[in-house]
């Protein structure tokens, strides 16, 4: 069993407001501990409004990095780039001041770019201060793809890069990933979903193993604080 605590809500526009609210308090205390808060994040579609509302938080942005849980082979032009998403929705507004480091590397392969960019996330002290993942119909997470050819590495939790290559053939390109130990070892985890497929996919996963069919299941249970997931039905737009 996973233990997880699920946020419901009537509307993206409340989940966003409430989940911003959330993780801008935990950089708030991180940067008051600490002196320095991180944040990954995810791309694709879902977050762009709960960064429209976090980039509007009155927290130490200048004290603040943001990096990526994952990011697709593309450069930071590609309308496919996930540091595009940031950069238009979360980089904006207060949080403009924040330090954001991509994933993305020019290389002549998907391994040589993994490299470069475990590189410079390995500068990011562990662990991180928040981690807000997304998740895909068919269980992903990250770019932990069920059909990756190296899915069982990938959600091992021994301590290793924590920048990896991934192929798979439903993601499209090639992928670079933020490692399982990064990620399940955050301090605040949160799985942020809308819709009614997207929670159909996620019940149904947490009945299954975690492992290569159900890479969710193998991240929500790798968690070292239990993860919370935020869900609201799907735009009505
Ligand atoms: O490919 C990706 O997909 C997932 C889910 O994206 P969504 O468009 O269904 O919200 C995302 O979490 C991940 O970061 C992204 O690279």
């Amino acid at each position: 069993m996973v233990d997880c605590k699920w946020h419901e809500f009537a509307s993206p526009e409340a989940l966003a407001k409430d989940l911003s609210a959330s993780v801008a308090e935990r950089l708030s205390a991180a940067v008051k501990e600490r002196g320095r808060a991180a944040i990954a994040v995810s791309g694709g579609r879902t977050p762009a409004l709960f960064f429209d509302h976090l980039s509007r938080c009155d927290i130490p942005w200048n004290k603040i990095t943001v990096i990526l849980v994952d990011e697709r082979f593309v450069p930071a032009d590609s309308p496919r780039s996930n540091a595009r998403l940031v950069a238009q929705h979360l980089l904006q507004n207060r949080a403009a001041r924040a330090a954001f480091v991509g994933l993305y590397q020019p290389a002549d392969s998907i391994t040589d770019a993994a490299g470069k960019a475990a590189g410079v996330i390995a500068g990011i002290p562990a662990p991180l201060d928040v981690v807000v993942l997304g998740m895909g119909n068919d269980r992903h997470t990250a770019s932990f793809f069920p059909d990756a050819t190296t899915i069982e590495t990938l959600l091992k939790p021994a301590e290793g890069p924590d920048v990896l290559p991934v192929s798979s053939e439903s993601a499209g390109e090639p992928r670079l990933t933020l490692s399982m130990s990064r990620i399940a070892g955050a301090r605040f985890l949160a799985l942020h979903i809308e819709g009614d497929d997207k929670r159909k996919a996620l019940e149904g996963a947490l009945t299954m193993q975690p492992g290569p069919t159900a890479p969710i299941t193998a991240v929500l249970a790798g968690a070292k604080h239990p993860a919370r997931i935020f869900w609201a039905p799907a735009s009505q737009i």
